[in-house]
Protein backbone atom coordinates (compact mmCIF):
# COMPACT_ATOMS: atom_id res chain seq x y z
CA UNK A 1 0.00 0.00 0.00
CA UNK A 2 2.83 1.75 0.84
CA UNK A 3 4.63 2.22 -2.55
CA UNK A 4 1.07 2.94 -4.42
CA UNK A 5 1.32 6.41 -2.25
CA UNK A 6 4.55 6.72 -4.06
CA UNK A 7 5.64 7.79 -7.61
CA UNK A 8 5.16 6.24 -10.22
CA UNK A 9 2.94 3.88 -8.94
CA UNK A 10 0.36 7.07 -7.34
CA UNK A 11 0.31 8.40 -10.97
CA UNK A 12 -0.66 4.92 -12.74
CA UNK A 13 -4.19 4.78 -10.47
CA UNK A 14 -7.12 6.47 -11.26
CA UNK A 15 -8.44 7.31 -7.76
CA UNK A 16 -11.56 8.94 -8.39
CA UNK A 17 -12.83 5.44 -9.34
CA UNK A 18 -11.64 4.18 -5.78
CA UNK A 19 -14.63 3.10 -3.33
CA UNK A 20 -13.23 2.05 0.05
CA UNK A 21 -14.65 0.51 3.06
CA UNK A 22 -13.38 -1.82 5.91
CA UNK A 23 -13.76 -5.64 5.73
CA UNK A 24 -13.72 -5.24 9.46
CA UNK A 25 -13.53 -2.35 11.86
CA UNK A 26 -12.89 -1.88 15.89
CA UNK A 27 -15.79 0.27 17.35
CA UNK A 28 -13.89 2.65 18.74
CA UNK A 29 -13.43 6.33 17.10
CA UNK A 30 -11.95 7.10 14.37
CA UNK A 31 -8.82 8.35 15.95
CA UNK A 32 -8.23 5.40 18.53
CA UNK A 33 -5.26 4.15 17.83
CA UNK A 34 -7.02 0.95 17.40
CA UNK A 35 -9.03 2.07 14.51
CA UNK A 36 -8.82 0.03 11.15
CA UNK A 37 -10.11 3.47 9.22
CA UNK A 38 -7.25 5.35 10.98
CA UNK A 39 -4.77 3.30 9.85
CA UNK A 40 -5.91 2.94 6.09
CA UNK A 41 -5.88 7.04 6.13
CA UNK A 42 -2.83 7.46 7.85
CA UNK A 43 -1.48 4.51 5.61
CA UNK A 44 -3.15 5.52 2.33
CA UNK A 45 -5.60 8.00 1.61
CA UNK A 46 -4.68 10.91 3.25
CA UNK A 47 -2.00 10.60 0.61
CA UNK A 48 -3.69 10.31 -2.36
CA UNK A 49 -6.63 12.20 -3.80
CA UNK A 50 -9.50 9.69 -3.08
CA UNK A 51 -13.20 11.14 -3.60
CA UNK A 52 -13.75 12.03 0.48
CA UNK A 53 -17.51 10.61 -0.62
CA UNK A 54 -16.24 7.42 -1.63
CA UNK A 55 -14.98 6.59 1.83
CA UNK A 56 -17.19 4.61 3.81
CA UNK A 57 -16.69 3.98 7.18
CA UNK A 58 -18.28 2.75 10.07
CA UNK A 59 -20.62 4.68 12.38
CA UNK A 60 -18.27 4.98 15.38
CA UNK A 61 -20.82 5.98 18.13
CA UNK A 62 -23.55 3.73 18.00
CA UNK A 63 -23.56 0.32 19.45
CA UNK A 64 -21.58 -2.56 17.32
CA UNK A 65 -25.12 -4.09 16.23
CA UNK A 66 -26.10 -1.05 15.24
CA UNK A 67 -23.09 0.02 13.46
CA UNK A 68 -22.62 -3.18 11.65
CA UNK A 69 -26.33 -3.03 10.73
CA UNK A 70 -25.59 0.64 9.47
CA UNK A 71 -22.81 0.03 7.21
CA UNK A 72 -24.51 -3.44 5.79
CA UNK A 73 -27.25 -0.72 4.56
CA UNK A 74 -24.54 1.61 3.29
CA UNK A 75 -23.17 -1.53 1.04
CA UNK A 76 -26.93 -2.09 -0.39
CA UNK A 77 -26.94 1.66 -1.05
CA UNK A 78 -24.22 1.35 -3.10
CA UNK A 79 -25.06 -2.17 -4.80
CA UNK A 80 -28.54 -0.48 -5.68
CA UNK A 81 -26.66 2.37 -7.03
CA UNK A 82 -24.59 0.06 -9.21
CA UNK A 83 -21.25 1.07 -7.43
CA UNK A 84 -20.64 -2.47 -6.19
CA UNK A 85 -21.72 -5.29 -8.48
CA UNK A 86 -23.62 -8.34 -7.20
CA UNK A 87 -22.45 -11.91 -7.08
CA UNK A 88 -24.29 -14.36 -10.00
CA UNK A 89 -23.97 -17.41 -7.28
CA UNK A 90 -25.33 -15.55 -3.93
CA UNK A 91 -26.83 -12.65 -2.79
CA UNK A 92 -23.83 -11.23 -1.72
CA UNK A 93 -21.99 -7.86 -2.80
CA UNK A 94 -19.13 -8.69 -4.94
CA UNK A 95 -16.29 -6.22 -4.31
CA UNK A 96 -13.52 -6.34 -6.92
CA UNK A 97 -11.18 -6.65 -4.41
CA UNK A 98 -11.32 -7.20 -0.68
CA UNK A 99 -7.38 -7.12 1.18
CA UNK A 100 -7.44 -8.97 3.97
CA UNK A 101 -4.57 -9.55 6.85
CA UNK A 102 -4.03 -12.36 8.83
CA UNK A 103 -3.88 -12.58 12.44
CA UNK A 104 -0.90 -15.50 14.62
CA UNK A 105 -4.44 -17.36 14.96
CA UNK A 106 -5.25 -17.52 11.47
CA UNK A 107 -8.23 -14.53 11.82
CA UNK A 108 -9.01 -12.68 9.17
CA UNK A 109 -11.48 -10.00 9.26
CA UNK A 110 -12.87 -9.88 12.65
CA UNK A 111 -13.99 -13.37 11.73
CA UNK A 112 -11.79 -15.93 14.66
CA UNK A 113 -11.30 -19.31 15.68
CA UNK A 114 -13.94 -21.47 17.13
CA UNK A 115 -16.52 -17.82 17.09
CA UNK A 116 -20.22 -18.70 16.03
CA UNK A 117 -19.56 -15.84 13.63
CA UNK A 118 -18.03 -18.27 11.55
CA UNK A 119 -21.52 -19.51 10.72
CA UNK A 120 -23.17 -16.36 9.90
CA UNK A 121 -24.65 -16.68 6.74
CA UNK A 122 -27.47 -14.60 6.31
CA UNK A 123 -26.00 -11.35 7.15
CA UNK A 124 -23.37 -9.56 4.87
CA UNK A 125 -21.66 -7.25 7.84
CA UNK A 126 -22.35 -9.15 11.21
CA UNK A 127 -20.87 -7.58 14.77
CA UNK A 128 -19.24 -9.28 17.78
CA UNK A 129 -18.63 -8.08 21.31
CA UNK A 130 -15.98 -10.50 22.63
CA UNK A 131 -13.19 -10.43 20.12
CA UNK A 132 -10.59 -12.43 21.89
CA UNK A 133 -8.27 -9.59 20.51
CA UNK A 134 -8.93 -6.47 21.88
CA UNK A 135 -10.65 -3.98 21.51
CA UNK A 136 -13.64 -6.86 21.62
CA UNK A 137 -16.54 -4.98 19.63
CA UNK A 138 -16.07 -5.18 16.00
CA UNK A 139 -17.78 -5.44 13.12
CA UNK A 140 -17.11 -7.56 10.40
CA UNK A 141 -17.49 -8.82 6.35
CA UNK A 142 -19.05 -12.28 7.00
CA UNK A 143 -17.87 -15.12 5.02
CA UNK A 144 -19.84 -15.57 2.20
CA UNK A 145 -19.19 -11.47 1.46
CA UNK A 146 -15.62 -12.25 1.72
CA UNK A 147 -15.62 -15.65 -0.85
CA UNK A 148 -18.35 -13.69 -3.21
CA UNK A 149 -15.21 -11.19 -4.07
CA UNK A 150 -13.14 -11.01 -7.58
CA UNK A 151 -10.33 -10.82 -6.31
CA UNK A 152 -9.09 -11.54 -2.25
CA UNK A 153 -5.64 -10.99 -1.09
CA UNK A 154 -4.01 -11.96 2.34
CA UNK A 155 -0.86 -10.14 3.08
CA UNK A 156 0.87 -11.88 6.15
CA UNK A 157 4.21 -10.57 7.78
CA UNK A 158 5.98 -11.61 10.48
CA UNK A 159 7.57 -15.27 12.05
CA UNK A 160 4.24 -15.51 14.32
CA UNK A 161 2.03 -16.22 12.06
CA UNK A 162 4.15 -18.92 10.07
CA UNK A 163 2.40 -21.67 12.01
CA UNK A 164 -1.28 -19.97 10.46
CA UNK A 165 -0.05 -19.47 7.27
CA UNK A 166 1.10 -23.53 7.10
CA UNK A 167 -2.20 -24.20 8.44
CA UNK A 168 -4.38 -22.08 5.94
CA UNK A 169 -2.64 -23.05 2.81
CA UNK A 170 -0.52 -26.45 3.20
CA UNK A 171 -2.86 -29.58 2.62
CA UNK A 172 -2.60 -30.20 6.15
CA UNK A 173 -4.97 -32.65 6.08
CA UNK A 174 -8.48 -33.02 8.22
CA UNK A 175 -7.28 -34.15 11.96
CA UNK A 176 -5.77 -30.16 11.68
CA UNK A 177 -7.80 -27.11 12.97
CA UNK A 178 -9.67 -25.30 10.32
CA UNK A 179 -7.94 -21.78 10.81
CA UNK A 180 -10.43 -19.10 9.26
CA UNK A 181 -8.08 -17.62 6.69
CA UNK A 182 -8.26 -21.28 5.26
CA UNK A 183 -12.08 -20.67 5.09
CA UNK A 184 -11.50 -17.90 2.56
CA UNK A 185 -11.94 -19.78 -0.53
CA UNK A 186 -13.72 -16.84 -3.56
CA UNK A 187 -16.51 -19.33 -5.49
CA UNK A 188 -15.44 -17.36 -8.82
CA UNK A 189 -13.02 -14.96 -8.01
CA UNK A 190 -9.07 -15.20 -7.38
CA UNK A 191 -6.93 -15.69 -4.04
CA UNK A 192 -3.59 -14.46 -3.76
CA UNK A 193 -1.88 -14.62 -0.80
CA UNK A 194 1.55 -12.29 -0.13
CA UNK A 195 3.98 -13.57 2.41
CA UNK A 196 7.54 -12.00 3.78
CA UNK A 197 9.97 -14.95 4.30
CA UNK A 198 9.39 -15.55 7.92
CA UNK A 199 5.51 -15.81 7.42
CA UNK A 200 6.40 -17.86 4.70
CA UNK A 201 8.63 -20.22 6.92
CA UNK A 202 7.16 -23.16 7.93
CA UNK A 203 4.77 -23.59 4.15
CA UNK A 204 5.54 -27.18 2.62
CA UNK A 205 8.28 -27.01 -0.31
CA UNK A 206 8.46 -23.43 -0.15
CA UNK A 207 11.71 -22.32 -1.27
CA UNK A 208 11.96 -18.42 -1.13
CA UNK A 209 14.40 -16.19 -4.01
CA UNK A 210 15.67 -13.04 -2.68
O1 LIG B 1 -7.62 -7.31 14.50
C1 LIG B 1 -7.27 -7.44 13.35
O2 LIG B 1 -6.19 -8.20 13.08
C2 LIG B 1 -5.88 -8.62 11.78
C3 LIG B 1 -4.43 -9.02 11.60
O3 LIG B 1 -3.75 -9.36 12.75
P1 LIG B 1 -2.45 -8.56 13.18
O4 LIG B 1 -1.85 -9.42 14.20
O5 LIG B 1 -1.61 -8.40 11.96
O6 LIG B 1 -2.91 -7.24 13.68
C4 LIG B 1 -6.38 -7.69 10.71
O7 LIG B 1 -6.15 -8.17 9.45
C5 LIG B 1 -7.83 -7.38 10.97
O8 LIG B 1 -8.40 -6.66 9.91
C6 LIG B 1 -7.93 -6.70 12.27
O9 LIG B 1 -9.09 -6.07 12.61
Amino acid sequence: MGKLCEAPYNKTVDWTKWYILWADERVVAKNHVDSNYKLAKDGLFSKVPIVPSHVNSINDSVSAEEAASEYEFVIRQLVKSRVIGVSDTSDCPKFDLVLLGMGSDGHVASLFPNHSVLDENNEWVTFITDSPKPPPERITFTLPVINSASNVAIVVTGENKAEAAHLAIDDVGPDCIVVPARMVQPTKGKLVWFLDKPAASKLEGFQFSD
